[in-house]
């Protein structure tokens, strides 16, 4: 895992500042939105820890997908700093693959990217692939795959990386329940290596079970942040339900 300080945007605009020796990532957005509509989001500040796993979680057009665009330097209008330790993986809710590549070719070109070993690319690429029970198709193009099948294309190539971070849009929807398991058991065993998660999600159940802190976003703010006991006492509802914390927010 590499370890230097980089700034994970493109925008000449996004500062970044030392990280403290326990932080994997800071944002500090002042203001960030889109050329046609600027300011979305306000005010959101926030850090991540080696092995933590942090909850983006908030109403359809509160600000997350906006939230994650801004990490990951692709808006316009953007003002604040950005700063992470170390490379990151980012897993959108939508799979992007592209047609003419079977799945093993995926692989080759993303171990070219990041200019992996060999050996230690196969030895990763093939556990990774078991562990997803996706050894039969590998070369198989991916554009012939279910929904559930290509999502877990981008799992495996979000963990062949074995990056500092990873940024996790909605990895709930469209998974079977035993890719779900396998994905969050392979997700803990990079967190016990130090990896920090950042996950946006609507499943509150599965968040309240796995996350170890929350952001709960509402209309561009950061509405409530903490762990579970801590989000309970700001939405003064003690022994609830992330669920209900989030109901009474908005
Ligand atoms: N490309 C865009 N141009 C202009 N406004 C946008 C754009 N994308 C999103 N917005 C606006 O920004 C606000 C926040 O949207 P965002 O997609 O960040 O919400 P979200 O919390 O991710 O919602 P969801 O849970 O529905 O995915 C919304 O009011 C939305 O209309």
């Amino acid at each position: 895992m590499q370890t230097e300080q980089t700034s994970i945007s493109t925008q000449e605009s996004v500062r970044t500042s030392p990280l403290n020796p326990d932080e994997l990532l800071r944002v500090n957005i002042e203001r960030a939105g889109y050329a046609e509509r600027d300011g979305v989001i306000k005010e959101i500040q926030f850090s991540i820890r080696p092995g933590q796993l942090v909850g983006l979680i908030g109403p359809n057009g509160a600000g997350k997908s906006t939230t994650v665009k801004a990490m990951l330097g692709l808006l316009q209008d953007f003002h604040g700093e950005i700063s992470m330790a170390g490379t990151y993986s980012y897993i959108p809710e939508q799979p992007i693959l592209y047609d003419q590549l079977t799945l093993w070719e995926h692989l080759e070109l993303a171990a070219s990217a990041w200019e992996l070993d060999q050996n230690v690319f196969e030895a990763r690429a093939e556990r990774l692939l078991a562990t997803f029970r996706m050894t039969e198709v590998r070369h198989h193009l991916p554009s012939s795959f279910s929904k559930g099948m290509q999502q877990k294309v981008m799992l495996i190539l979000a963990f062949l990386h074995e990056p500092a971070l990873y940024i996790v849009d909605e990895p709930f929807i469209g998974l079977d329940p035993r890719a779900i398991k396998d994905f969050l058991d392979m997700l803990n065993e990079k967190r016990k290596q130090g990896a920090g998660v950042l996950m946006s999600t609507h499943v509150l159940d599965t968040a309240e079970r796995i996350c170890d802190s929350f952001l709960l976003m509402n209309e561009g703010r950061l509405a409530a942040r903490g762990d579970l006991e801590s989000i309970q006492q700001q939405c003064g509802l003690p022994g609830e339900t992330l669920f209900e914390c989030f109901n009474s927010l908005l």
